[in-house]
């Protein structure tokens, strides 16, 4: 073919895709209202109130499924087969299922059976595949297409240009989906059984947390009815990545997932002090769960006495040797705490019950049962021999008495972290900290005379949690995916786990980047605390955000940070790295920011926390406008992120500005530097006056 024919021929081919695209949107557009005309009508074809509600849900929800974006391609592939079940039938590949009016597919879902071909076939095993074709899109508008004749042995890999252009395009605005570009080894994670728990050990822009929505996203395709009603919950590290990756899950059509940090997933008390890191870290320490564990047993008390009831012209009468064994029988069921009152309660109804019937020769009535259930001799055994218990309540008495604790805690805790915990001298002196006002609010617990009277730390929230599940069961989910996960201390793990009990979990991180004074040093122990320890650890290793340049240089750090996680490579080879000395860092931030204005995309610009406000009072009289990290859909270009709350994100051009003081403004300052070098897409601007840190110079 001369070069002109085969010009013709691939603008014919784009033409034809191009009018598939246009009718897959018109049949999408159908699809939609009619969903709309259903929705509006649902109520009069309903039976009765309650399934008018719940197919107005349901229609409501697919409404919103349904929408198109125009700047998102409705399908970005197209498989041919030529062998297996699908010989000879053609499949483009998108977002979601595009049906023509006689139910024809004319998109199918990405996540659809057929469609795991377009992301693992290769020459080797082209499982039935003959051309595996991508396009490339430029807002919504269909540019270019690139084939892979896989059954004449080509195959592009991570040379794809349309891969190249999705990995290098600029970043504007939350995160993207990654569904036209997902790698076999991301993909395997994706489509792993519901039934399996995995953890990603991944270096910082492997996709880990890419990988986690999109495999929220298939596991509510293929187990919809299930997972709706369990739910599925994504924990974040803060509110700032939860808005950024919010939109993700939308445009996958999934639009009922729940998103949280730890703390808000933990807050049934407000927070309103803060915990010296010493006394926060011990109450993250897993051994505060035995202690509570034991606490709350030791609440159950040996009945003295026989419960003896009025009823009427009866009296009845239950010794002290069956409510023994009634005790005895309800603690060995290791019910939660909560649970177990109630069913002693129970037990104590039942036999009443039985001497009733006995002497009346018949059933009594509910009213009678729910009666004796509350009567003030039941109710007076209750709270002798198991004590009625609130989650805060525990937590207070452990804090404020020290003979509880101390029973509670001997051979858990030693004498002095008893003390800490209470805020006294290991003598029973009144330490320093409870009360004391510091930068950062209250310092330590400020202990009230009761529950509601005190000022809790979000450490204690977290005491107080599992307190909670050893009282009651909580309400679990179908799957959990953590990001970040690297930070969650033994007893945040225990958080996650109660809430995934009969689930499963996918937790995302790295061992690198764990800043928290309890950050994981071996995925293993984390798994043990989350309920799952014989999750399988899977690394990632192919980076798709940091150019390779910046990778080298902030991999300098890694021997410091003591950890052992395997090595990634990077995909970007293009991309920039300046450090630079400077003696004004605010003037010399400024005009960085300028230059990287001239460039495309976002540009990020990160500091220690106490230095962000000056920065963006800067930027703002030089006229540059700016943006905070949870503002994702702001016009700014520019945003001014502290250190501690840039995890997870990532910009174009990134400008760190003193490393020197990020290191130096916490214990784990080295992970943190570690984490900031590796938010750039393109381009890091690393401005110092103080000598670089150690590992860097
Ligand atoms: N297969 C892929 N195709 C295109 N882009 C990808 C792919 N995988 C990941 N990316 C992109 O790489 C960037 C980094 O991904 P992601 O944030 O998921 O990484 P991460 O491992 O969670 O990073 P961190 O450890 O820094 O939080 C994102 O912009 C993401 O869209």
């Amino acid at each position: 073919m001369t070069l002109h024919a085969q010009d013709q021929s691939l603008d014919t081919e784009l033409a034809a895709e191009r009018a598939h695209l246009d009718s897959s949107r018109a049949a999408l557009r159908r699809m939609r209202e009619r969903a709309e005309s259903l929705f509006a009508t649902g109520d009069k074809v309903a039976g009765d109130a309650y399934t008018a509600e719940q197919l107005g849900r349901h229609m409501a929800r697919r409404v919103k499924e349904l929408a198109d974006d125009p700047t998102t391609p409705l399908f970005f592939g197209r498989l041919d087969f030529d062998g297996a079940d699908h010989a000879g039938r053609r499949y483009h590949i998108g977002r979601r299922h595009v049906t023509d009016e006689r139910g024809e597919p004319m998109v199918l879902d990405w996540r659809a059976p057929v469609s795991r071909s377009f992301y693992r076939a290769s020459a080797r095993d082209p499982q039935g595949v003959a051309v595996r074709r991508r396009f490339g899109f430029s807002t919504g508008v269909l540019t270019s297409f690139e084939d892979e004749h896989l059954n004449r042995g080509e195959e592009l890999g991570t040379a794809s240009r349309i891969l190249t252009a999705e990995i290098e395009r600029p970043r504007v605005g939350p995160m993207r989906d990654i569904v036209a570009t997902i790698q076999p080894e991301q993909d395997e994670l994706v489509r792993a059984d519901l039934a399996d728990s995995i953890c990603v050990q991944g270096a910082p822009g492997t996709g880990k947390t890419a990988v986690g929505l999109h495999r929220a996203a298939y596991l509510l395709y293929l187990h919809r009815e299930r997972l709706r009603r369990a739910g599925v919950l994504i924990v974040g590290p803060n509110r700032a990545f939860l808005s950024y990756i919010a939109a993700v899950l939308p445009a996958l059509g999934e639009v009922e997932v729940a998103q949280s940090t730890v703390e808000d997933l933990v807050d049934r008390v407000p927070v309103r002090a803060v915990d010296d890191p010493a006394v926060a870290t011990l109450k993250h320490d897993a051994r505060l769960a035995e202690v509570l564990r034991r606490a709350t047993e030791a609440l159950i008390a040996e009945p003295t006495e026989p419960i003896m009831v009025s009823d009427g012209s009866f009296r009845w009468r239950i010794g002290v040797e069956p409510l023994h064994r009634l005790i005895e029988e309800t603690r060995r069921e290791g019910l939660p705490y909560g649970v177990g009152r109630e069913r002693v309660r129970a037990r104590v109804v039942s036999l009443l019950q039985r001497q009733a019937e006995a002497r009346r020769a018949e059933s009594p009535s509910d009213a009678w049962l729910r009666r004796m259930g509350k009567c003030r001799p039941v109710t007076e055994f209750l709270d002798a021999v198991w004590p009625a218990l609130t989650p805060e309540g525990l937590v207070h008495t452990l804090l404020a008495d020290p003979v509880t604790l101390a029973a509670a805690a001997e051979g858990v805790l030693t004498p002095e972290e008893q003390a800490l915990l209470q805020g006294r001298t290991v003598d029973g002196e009144a330490g320093a900290p409870a009360g004391t006002r510091s930068a950062r609010g209250t310092l330590g617990t400020g202990l009230g005379r009761t529950p509601k009277a005190t000022r809790w730390t979000a450490a204690d929230a977290v005491l107080i949690d599992e307190a909670s599940g050893l009282i009651e069961r909580p309400a679990g989910f179908g799957h959990v995916v953590v990001d970040e996960a690297q930070d969650l201390s033994p007893m945040q793990c225990r958080a996650i786990a109660r809430r995934s009990e009969h689930g499963s979990i996918t937790l995302l991180g790295d061992l690198a980047q764990g800043t928290a004074p309890w950050a994981a040093t071996d995925w293993r122990e984390s798994l043990a605390h989350l309920g799952k320890p014989d999750a399988v650890v899977v690394p990632l290793t192919v980076g798709f955000r940091v150019p390779a340049a910046v990778v080298a240089f902030a991999n300098q750090l890694l021997p410091a940070l003591a950890v052992d996680v395997p090595p990634a490579e990077s995909l970007r080879h293009d991309g920039n790295l300046d450090v630079l000395t400077v003696t004004d860092l605010t003037a010399a931030t400024v005009a960085e920011v300028r230059a990287a204005l001239a460039h495309d995309g976002s540009v990020g610009v990160i500091a220690a926390d106490d230095a962000v406000d000056a920065l963006r009072a800067a930027l703002d009289a030089a006229g540059v406008p700016t943006a905070t990290a949870d503002d994702v859909e702001t016009a700014a270009r520019v945003t001014v992120v502290p250190a501690t709350l840039v995890k997870g994100l990532e910009y174009d051009h990134v400008v760190v500005v003193e490393p020197a003081a990020i290191v130096a403004a916490e214990p784990r300052g080295l992970h943190r530097l570690y984490v900031v070098l590796t938010r750039a897409v393109s381009r890091l601007a690393v401005l110092h006056s103080a000598p670089l840190p150690a590992p860097l110079a």
